[in-house]
């Protein structure tokens, strides 16, 4: 059997206020290398906080999370900082650039944040990146020169340039046209395939889902399918 790159053991997660809640009910389920998952579920049902978890960035919660067959659960905030920078990317609806920044310095400043490369290797690997994306031509301009598309696509090169092991999206192609929202997929489907990346996206888009390699579907803070 494969051992999964991520995976979410027992996971239960209360909110306090207003009233006490649980939000998530004993969410187990694994992500093997190269597999490319969606989430779907009614909009409240759990999926954000879901993914807050699985990206290191929520800590209150019960149950075990392991990456990369480490258990994520109980580190410190430096560690899981540094988990995070090295082996998770992101890609939101809102891609989050910074719009006086180069779309290349856009995609250097996570590599910058690792701070375990020279800038001159860390510019070299961020072209790279934008030329997996096809959009080596907009290196030089401002991100806020560029196209929605566009844009989502330096998201993608930005989420890519630590060399994660897995990539995760909440609704990355929520602000996207269908043209621009095909593209995407395809640029999820060639790294999953090409490159071994796992990927992991929370979205509300049915055609999307249907092409992935498989739909984890939520409801009501329960995994109801795998
Ligand atoms: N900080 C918070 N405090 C209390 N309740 C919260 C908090 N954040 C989210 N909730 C509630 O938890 C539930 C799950 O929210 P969550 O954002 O995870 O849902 P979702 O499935 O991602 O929804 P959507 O598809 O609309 O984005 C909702 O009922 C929401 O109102």
């Amino acid at each position: 059997m494969m051992t999964p790159i991520l995976e979410a053991r027992h996971i239960d997660k209360y909110f306090k206020k207003p009233v006490k809640f649980q939000v998530l009910k004993d969410i187990s389920f694994g992500i093997n290398a190269g597999e490319f998952v969606s989430i779907m579920g009614k909009s409240g049902c759990g999926k954000s906080t879901l993914l807050y978890i699985l990206s290191t960035m929520d800590t209150a919660y019960e149950g075990e999370l392991y990456l990369n067959n480490e258990l994520i659960t109980g580190q410190n905030p430096d560690k899981l900082s540094y988990i995070r920078n090295k082996h998770i990317g992101f890609v939101f609806q809102f891609h989050y650039l910074l719009s006086d920044f180069s779309v290349l310095e856009n995609v250097m400043l996570p590599a910058k944040k690792l701070a375990e490369k020279s800038p001159q290797e860390i510019e070299y690997d961020a072209i790279g990146k934008l030329q997996i994306l096809n959009i080596p031509h907009l290196a030089k301009k401002k991100a806020s020169q560029i196209s929605g598309g566009e844009k989502q696509r330096v998201a993608i090169a930005r989420a890519l340039i630590n060399s994660p092991s897995i990539i995760m999206g909440d609704e990355p192609t929520g602000n996207l046209d269908s043209h621009n929202s095909d593209n995407v997929f395809n640029i999820f489907k060639q790294l999953s395939e090409e490159q071994g990346l796992s990927l992991l996206i929370v979205t509300h888009d049915e055609d999307f889902a249907n092409r992935t390699h498989r739909i984890v579907t939520m409801e009501d803070g329960r995994i109801i399918s795998v």
